[in-house]
């Protein structure tokens, strides 16, 4: 019996590509058997995993082999599921995991459950079932509450009105269809927040408000960059991998600490030396105009007389800064503490990312996850979703279009509230620099908007063969096409 048990989703079930210790900088996709000799020492560099192909594996009650088999094929979402009959025959041997709750139209608690579908959601009276599932309702209660914030927004159409009644309240005949949409939308958000959940990461959720729901995205879940092997070979012989020490040997300027530090041991942090020896602009050359970000002691980034034209890196400290790792100038590899939402807009922007609570100007919001690749691989793909390393490692981009966190969904803003900013972060100096991007805001941004960057430059908002640019109302640019 116990392998048939559907409700097990422990980390482990959650294998390649989603490594349960926050230590990991990325996961290497090494194509060749056995690897090459030159990565065999990241073999036992547990801040890598290694493998193969990037999978997001399907949890296990996969195995159960029920009866019920979803018509949607989505990387890491299980199709088979047991239908009411099924869970009758079973549900006195198992304790089964809540997936999400909601309200039906008699005002009672609905509860799904991890491996059924639909049909075999229950109403829910007990005391007991509250206490034990807080997660479950919590989530459930931030998403209603944003649903609520949609019929109180005067700005919101009658159609995304009606729509959020199919979340608010749940009525027989969408329990009764397993196959709707509406299914994966809460597969993509309970299976995705199982991710995020290892890693005490805030749950996600994604939503459609449409009369008739669009197909979600299809891509492969990750909260680590994922590396080809080409280049990690670029990344292991970038001067930014070097340790503090390697640089200090070859570096012939007298290192100053002159700027602030937010680090909780200001003595013997090693970030402004780093920004020393290898970003700044050194006197009398004109290579490098980039600027450099540092946190203040809540971890947020100044942010006046930001540019988002120009280059600009944040350094996080390592352990050799000798902080613990709530140190203020730790936030990427502390990860996303802001809940955000994924939500589909409309047929040119497709899905977009919005804030489910408010953040404040400078804050880190989440970071850019994605396959690290050549920028020139000669292999079209969209370019829409590539960014760019610049000051790290300038012949690589990370694009999220196949793989990616739900920062892949921010959408263009002609006067975005967030930036990408390049991110030199190692838990261990000695760990290859796989290279990092975060999001930072650079306004504050209310509960339910969008979190928008600007990826096009000035000319490229005048294409000539794209599409209109949707990022407020008035908007005149015109965004290119890519692929
Ligand atoms: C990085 S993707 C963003 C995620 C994408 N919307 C999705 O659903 O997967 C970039 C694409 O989103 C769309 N997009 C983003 N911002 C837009 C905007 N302001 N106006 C129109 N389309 C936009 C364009 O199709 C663009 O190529």
């Amino acid at each position: 019996m116990a392998a048939n048990q559907p409700d097990e989703i422990t980390p482990d079930t959650i294998t390649l590509g989603q490594p349960n210790v926050r230590t990991v900088a990325g996961v290497l996709i090494a194509w060749n058997q056995p690897v090459k000799p030159e990565f065999a020492h990241l073999a036992r560099n547990e801040s890598i995993q290694m493998g193969h192909i990037f999978t997001n594996p399907i949890p296990a009650e996969d195995r159960l082999g029920a009866p019920f088999y979803s018509r949607h094929n989505y990387p890491g979402i299980p199709r088979r599921k047991m239908t009411a009959n099924e869970v009758a025959a079973h549900k006195k041997n198992y304790e089964w995991k809540a997936q999400t709750t909601y309200t039906n139209i008699y005002n009672q608690l609905l509860c799904t459950y991890v491996g059924w579908n639909s049909t075999a959601a229950l109403v829910q009276l007990d005391a007991r079932f509250r206490r034990e599932n807080q997660e479950v309702l919590g989530t459930a209660r931030q998403r209603d509450a944003y649903l609520r914030s949609i019929q109180r927004d005067p700005e919101a159409t009658d159609e995304m009105k009606q729509a959020t009644r199919m979340w608010l309240s749940m009525g027989l005949d969408l329990l009764n269809t397993p196959h709707h949409l509406f299914w994966l939308y809460e597969d993509l958000s309970y299976y995705h927040t199982k991710i995020h959940r290892v890693h005490d990461l805030p749950p996600l959720i994604y939503l459609c408000l449409r009369r008739n729901l669009v197909m979600p995205p299809r891509f492969k879940y990750t909260i680590f960059n994922v590396v080809e092997e080409r280049a990690m070979d670029v990344i292991l012989s970038a001067q930014s991998n070097k340790s503090v020490d390697e640089l200090q040997k070859s570096y012939k300027r007298k290192l100053t600490n002159a700027i602030d530090t937010a680090c909780e041991s200001p003595n013997t942090c090693q970030c402004n030396k780093l920004w020393h020896m290898l970003y700044a602009p050194q006197p009398g050359s004109t290579e490098s105009d980039a600027k450099y970000m540092t946190q203040n002691g809540e971890g947020r980034l100044d942010m006046t007389d930001f540019d988002i034209s120009d280059l600009r890196v944040v350094i996080e400290c390592s352990d050799t800064c000798g902080c613990s790792s709530v140190c203020p100038r730790r936030c990427t590899q502390r990860g996303q503490t802001k809940m955000l939402l994924v939500r589909y807009e409309n047929e040119f922007i497709d899905f977009a990312l919005r804030a489910a609570e408010p953040i404040r100007q400078g804050e880190f919001i989440v970071e850019y996850n994605g396959l690290v690749t050549q920028a020139d691989t000669g292999i079209r793909r969209d370019e829409s979703y590539d960014v760019a390393l610049n000051l790290i490692c300038p012949q690589l981009v990370i694009n999220s279009s196949a793989i990616g966190n739900l920062s892949r969904f921010m959408a263009h803003g002609c006067q975005p509230n967030a930036a990408l900013i390049e991110t030199h972060s190692r838990v261990k100096d000695e760990d290859p620099l796989v290279p990092r991007v975060s999001v930072y805001a650079m306004k504050d941004i209310a509960a339910g908007e969008k979190v928008t960057i600007s990826y096009y430059q000035e000319e490229q908002l005048k294409s000539k063969d794209g599409y209109p640019c949707k990022c407020r109302p008035g908007c005149t640019n015109t965004l290119p096409r890519y692929y």
